[in-house]
């Protein structure tokens, strides 16, 4: 038994954490270790699979983090998994979780995304019905939104493939929850972001692209649709809703959001401020461009290959009843959020670093 540093307690809790390369997979076991939790992190055979994010955060020798490989499209890897470790809480994080791929992969998408948490739900069911399981949900779900800012009770309207997917794996979560009295709870998680995000969401993207122009690595950002609003809140703030999601008495639907949402290009307008760079804007449409106030010089350019088949234009969550029922709120502004990525990016691009 290990020693729950948060309380003082001896802990007995093992989490089996999906998704350990991921962002989310890094901050959520870093916090798990701190509470005194057993570890195991998942992880699939690729090629290159790459533990950067655990080694950033100086925790990929943790004498109580294990990682295993596992495939989540595979139930009886799901069951000997559940059966091997004893696990009693389940963080399912891994997915195929880049919007844009998922247009050019619908299927393998579903596969991943879509069924393979029923994988898992199967594997609680069968193994040990008392294993608390959470989903990671998204706003991508509500898509076309129908109303603002987006609750647990706004109708979904999912607008890719990955929306599609991830809401048939929470009605799922909802379902095992109502048929069988699995505490399956699903977290609707607004964009959240870190210095540990990859280089194919748009904020990375930035900030990474920021610090290689800073140091005369790079020419032009070139971009998508600007004009898209995310509510983009700090990802270590998010892996602490969902480990207060497992605590909580009852299996329930939360929404974890800062309510604040702003465009693409304004997110760009604030990481080059914090690389001391003024932006102006200039033109419209496919033609807009970001000059550098002082030299006049273009720094970002629309590219249309960037652009997608249909587009979420517009999210923003109230996360008023994790704050109720979880004392949950999100800590970080956007703008420290911005100058933590930036920073982070230009000291490694400083020492060469490439993810
Ligand atoms: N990735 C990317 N996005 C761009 C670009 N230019 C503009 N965008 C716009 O930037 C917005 C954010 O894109 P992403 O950062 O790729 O994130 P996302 O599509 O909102 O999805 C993320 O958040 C979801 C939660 O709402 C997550 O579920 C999902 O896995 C992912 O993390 C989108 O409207 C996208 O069209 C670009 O060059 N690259």
């Amino acid at each position: 038994m290990g020693l729950d540093v948060a309380n003082g307690v001896a802990n007995s809790k093992v989490a089996v954490i999906t998704g350990i390369t991921g962002q989310d997979g890094a901050y959520l076991s870093e916090l798990l270790l701190t509470k005194g939790y057993t570890v195991y992190g998942t992880y699939r055979r690729t090629s290159s699979v790459n533990f950067w994010r655990i080694e950033e955060l100086g925790i990929e020798k943790h004498p109580k983090l294990h990682l295993v490989e596992y495939d989540l499209t595979d139930l009886s890897s799901s069951i000997r998994l559940l059966q091997a470790t004893q696990a009693t809480e389940v963080y399912n994080l891994a997915a195929q979780s880049f919007v844009g791929v998922s247009f050019d992969q619908p299927l393998t998408t579903a596969d991943i995304t879509g069924i393979g948490p029923v994988n898992l739900l199967e594997a609680i069911r069968i193994v040990n019905p008392k294993i608390r399981f959470y989903q990671a949900s998204t706003s991508e779900m509500f898509g076309k939104v129908q109303a603002i800012p987006q609750i647990e009770s706004t109708p979904f309207y999912p607008r890719s493939p990955y929306g599609v997917a991830k809401l048939y794996a929470h009605w799922m979560t909802i379902n095992y929850r109502e048929s069988y009295g699995i505490f399956g709870t699903s977290g609707i998680l607004f964009n959240h972001e870190s210095p540990l995000r990859g280089r194919e969401f748009v904020t990375r993207k930035i900030t990474d692209s920021v610090a290689k122009i800073k140091l005369g690595k790079l020419d032009v950002l070139e971009l998508g649709n600007m004009d898209a609003k995310r509510d983009w809140g700090y990802a270590k703030d998010y892996v602490e809703g969902m480990w207060r999601m497992l605590q909580a008495d009852e299996p329930d639907t939360f929404v974890l959001a800062t309510n604040r949402t702003e465009t693409v290009r304004d997110f760009v307008t604030m990481a080059f401020k914090a690389a001391d760079i003024a932006i102006d804007w200039k033109g419209t449409a496919e033609a807009e461009q970001g000059l550098d106030a002082k030299t006049g010089k273009a720094l970002v350019k629309i590219n249309p290959k960037f652009y997608r088949p249909a587009e979420v234009e517009l999210l923003i969550g109230n996360p008023e009843k994790a704050k109720a029922k979880l004392g949950w709120a999100p800590h970080t502004t956007l703008e420290e959020l911005c100058r933590m990525m930036v920073v982070a990016d230009l000291a490694r691009n400083e020492r060469g670093f490439s993810f």
